[in-house]
Formats: structure tokens, C-alpha cells, sequence
């Protein structure tokens, strides 16, 4: 079976520095992945050059077969959760969606089936501006659902989101994931991730350090003792460490 997600060899240097270095990790269907790692390990970088957001230096990253740039209907395919950094503060999330389901070809009745989803419904007319972390994490995934999408791609989508949110995701994504959808989702959050994940790709300084389905890596530890293992030395801030 084709994956659904499929980077292969994947190198991306800025300014003669590597910063991912020789990338491998495919997603099947049916299947959620976590994609772990310290801060500044690649994860972001390998999400973005993914979606054709950052020019892979050599290898290839494919969505169902093509590049992000070639597939015919994106927003059908895949949704994607990278930052907020799209949400204009004077919109209401309602307008939000609306533009994004204009642009994509989408009928706007979805608008109101993903606010729903998200549990917005109440603040669709609200400015953004006056929306908490949590809120606008949720208009980003109900941006990222409006194309009913067969892949989701979510970076820390748990950030900020309250008790209530985090367990709405969990399941969603266990349902999405069980209905043959697949999920590629980077967290620090190991206590989540150890309740959906499928499978592990680990990543320090820029490269893969383990992967492998999460019930064959992670026995009798946690997943907490297990990443910390793995990483080693690569866990710590190479800046931390403070003299007393
Ligand atoms: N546009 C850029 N120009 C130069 N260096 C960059 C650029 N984008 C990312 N980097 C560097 O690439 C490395 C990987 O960053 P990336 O954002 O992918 O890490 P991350 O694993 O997503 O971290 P975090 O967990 O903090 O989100 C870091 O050293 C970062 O400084």
C-alpha cells in the first residue's frame, strides 16, 4: 500500500549548515505518527520542506505519491497545522473560514460543520484578536478539517489547549486514524502522544535516531524515560547549565 506521507533521504542545509541530515519516515494509512524531538531538532523544517514550504537541499518529500506543489486539490488532501501566523487578528473566525473555503472550492455549509467540530460554534462572530491560545489553536485545526482531508499534518496542535480540547483531539485523531486516514503530528507532549500514537520517528540534531511502531520501542518504560534515553546529551539545550 502506497503511504500516505513519504520522505526519503531528505538534507536541508541554511548557509552551508545542515539541519536535517539525510531524513527517511513514511506514514501509511490508517496509521498516526508522532514526530519527536528537542527544540531546533528538524521537525519544523521537515514539516515545512513537506509542504513545499522550504526547499529540500536534496531527497524527496511526498504526499500521496506527489509533491505538496502538484497535487491537484491540496486542501482536500491534506490539512495542515504549522503556526497561526495566518490568522489576521481583525477577522472573526467565521470570515476566517470562510475566506480559506472560498479559496480551496469548498462549499461554505462546511464552515459551519467545522466551528462545530472545534467547539467554536459560540465565538464564530468573535474577533480573532480576542481569541485565547486555545481558540486559535482551534480555528487553526478547524481550518485544517475544512477540506475533509485524507492526511492531517499538525505541529504541537495540542499547544494551549485546555483539558476538554486535548481529550476532543485524542479522539478525533483516533477516529480520523481508524476511519483509514493518516496523521503526522510533531508534540512535547509525550503523555499525549503515548495514548494515540501508532508509530515513532525521533529526530536529534537533524537526524533520525529511532523509529519504529511505538508498542515495539517503548515496553516497560515510559515514553517519557524512553525518549530521554534515546536522545541522551541531545535532549539538553546545548545552551543550559547554569553555574553555581
Ligand atoms: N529559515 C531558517 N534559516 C536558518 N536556520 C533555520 C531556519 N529555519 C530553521 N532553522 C534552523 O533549523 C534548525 C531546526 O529548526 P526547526 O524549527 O525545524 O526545529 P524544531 O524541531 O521544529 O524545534 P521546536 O521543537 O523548537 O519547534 C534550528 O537550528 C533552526 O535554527
Amino acid at each position: 500500500m502506497q503511504p500516505r506521507i513519504e520522505i526519503q533521504d531528505l538534507t536541508k542545509t541554511y548557509s552551508s549548515r545542515r539541519v536535517l541530515d539525510s531524513i527517511s519516515l513514511s506514514v501509511p494509512p490508517g496509521h498516526i505518527t508522532a514526530f519527536l524531538g528537542p527544540n531546533g531538532s528538524g521537525k519544523t523544517t521537515t514539516l515545512r520542506a513537506l509542504l513545499g514550504l522550504a526547499r529540500p537541499t536534496s531527497g524527496i518529500a511526498l504526499i500521496c505519491g506527489s509533491r505538496y506543489v502538484d497535487l491537484p486539490n491540496p486542501t482536500r488532501t491534506v490539512g495542515v497545522l504549522l503556526d497561526n501566523a495566518g490568522l489576521h487578528p481583525g477577522r472573526t473566525a467565521r470570515h476566517h473560514l470562510v475566506i480559506a473555503a472560498l479559496a480551496a472550492h469548498l462549499p461554505p455549509a462546511r464552515v459551519d460543520e467545522v466551528l462545530e467540530l472545534v467547539g467554536l460554534d459560540r465565538d464564530a462572530d468573535r474577533t480573532i484578536k480576542q481569541f485565547s491560545l486555545g481558540m486559535k489553536q482551534r480555528l487553526g485545526l478547524a481550518t485544517a478539517l475544512l477540506g475533509d482531508p485524507d492526511i492531517l499534518i499538525l505541529d504541537e496542535p495540542t499547544s494551549g489547549l485546555d483539558p476538554a480540547g486535548a481529550r476532543w483531539l485524542r479522539t478525533t485523531l483516533r477516529e480520523f486514524a481508524a476511519s483509514g486516514k493518516s496523521v503526522l503530528i510533531t508534540s512535547h507532549v509525550l503523555a499525549e502522544v503515548e495514548q494515540i500514537a501508532d508509530d515513532l520517528v525521533l529526530i536529534g540534531r537533524g537526524r533520525i535516531v529511532a523509529s519504529g511502531p511505538l508498542a515495539e520501542l517503548v515496553h516497560e518504560e515510559s515514553l517519557e524515560d524512553f525518549y530521554l534515553n534515546v536522545m541522551g546529551d541531545d535532549s539538553v539545550p546545548v545552551t543550559s547549565g547554569l553555574k553555581g
